[in-house]
């Protein structure tokens, strides 16, 4: 079973060790035979920090994990928790010496025992505050009561917050997330995102989400590291990865965006096929401008009562996804080229002819990686 706990329970308190970061990892490699799964990865969390890593199938999110957990061994770089180095080339500590806890992505708990000795599983029989752990851990995650509850009488959802609960019971430093929610249906997913989040907020445990999912890393993190082929392309809150990708293929990975030829520009302003747009201070050698579909404003053509404004260009509608609280709305634009743009309930229709343009500043990144 890929589940690790402590049987502490008590958290040290980190003002201790005010100095060091609840996880350090510097220049951490690892390969399997031919494959570098990960290739010089660094990232620092601080205490009670929640951090997503975020990418494409295969880019070494879950060897990332399983090098902190302990059920890897790096090739160089080093990783320390707590101030503490727990992997060096030539050192390891193994998992049970780490006080970390992995959530996997399907709760795998014992189906013998109780919901209750589930979560109290981790914590020792000895310790007189057991029950009121198991049930304050019960609590946090919304399932007050269910104590006596088997595995197989909980819902998916349910038995996922069970995982969570037992995880957090020991009270480990560390709390990773192993796609934690992939095998739940939409709605429940959503839920169960903003309760992990506060739960895990509540206890103060610092805690690492591996997802390719872009909506879960920005709706839950506090930062978000994107990587791609074992190497972490950026690091930053929500905003910054979604609103300043540093590249092309980091600005269509966390999101939808348009990438827009610059066609030449100003200081702050530059020309693009969906008309002037005003860019953010952008890095050297940008000739794209990423343009999220949210920004693309819509007005039919020619209409007296909507002029567009200056700048504007005109498109055709050729395809309309309907969401049914929003529409993702296909352009066609002047020389073929295509764009989106997000609306409200209310889209266009196919074929309809109208004048877009861009609204609010966008980010101007090298186009050679996409
Ligand atoms: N035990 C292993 N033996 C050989 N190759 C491996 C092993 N584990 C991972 N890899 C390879 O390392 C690379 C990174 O894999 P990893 O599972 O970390 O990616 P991932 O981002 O978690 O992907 P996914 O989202 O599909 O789980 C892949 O090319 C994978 O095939």
């Amino acid at each position: 079973m890929n589940l690790t706990m402590t049987t502490s329970t008590t958290r040290k308190p980190t003002q201790a060790r005010a100095a060091a970061h609840a996880v350090e990892i510097v220049g951490v490699s690892k390969r399997f035979g031919d494959v570098t799964a990960l290739d010089e990865v660094s990232l620092q969390l601080d205490s009670g920090e929640f951090l997503a890593v975020l990418g494409p199938s295969g880019c070494g999110k879950t060897t990332l994990l399983r090098c902190m957990a302990g059920f890897e061994r790096i090739d160089s770089g080093r990783i320390a928790l707590d101030g503490r180095a727990v992997a060096l080339p030539g050192i390891h500590l193994p998992p049970h010496r780490r006080q970390v806890a992995v959530v996997p992505q399907e709760g795998a708990l014992f189906p013998h025992l109780s919901v209750a000795e589930n979560v109290g599983f981790g914590l020792s029989r000895r310790d007189r505050h057991r029950s009121a752990r198991i049930a304050e851990c019960l609590e946090l995650v919304g399932l007050g009561g269910l104590g006596a509850r088997m595995p197989h009488e909980l819902s998916g959802g349910q038995q996922q917050r069970v995982a969570l609960a037992r995880a957090l019971a020991p009270r480990p430093p560390l709390v990773l997330l192993d796609e934690p929610f992939s095998a739940l249906d939409a709605s429940l997913r959503v839920d169960l995102r903003r309760d992990v989040r506060r739960a895990l907020h509540e206890d103060g445990a610092t805690a690492i989400l591996v997802t390719h999912d872009q909506a879960e890393a920005l709706s839950m993190a506090d930062r978000v590291a994107v990587m791609r082929d074992g190497r972490v392309r950026q690091v930053g809150t929500p905003e910054e990865v979604y609103g300043t990708p540093v590249d092309a293929w980091v600005a269509s990975f966390v999101g939808e965006a348009d990438l827009v030829d610059l066609v030449d520009e100003t200081a702050t302003e530059v020309r693009t096929p969906l008309g002037r747009v005003e860019v953010l201070p952008g890095v050297p050698g940008a000739t794209r401008v990423v343009v999220r579909p949210e920004q693309v404003q819509l007005a039919p053509a020619d209409d007296p009562a909507r002029p567009a404004p200056e700048g504007s260009v005109r498109a055709r509608v050729t395809t309309v996804d309907f969401h049914g609280h929003d529409a993702l709305v296909t352009l066609e634009l002047a020389g073929g080229l295509t764009a989106q743009a997000r609306t409200g309930a209310f889209p266009p229709a196919v074929g309809d002819t109208v004048d877009a343009w861009v609204e609010g500043p966008c980010r101007a990144v090298p186009g050679a990686e996409t």
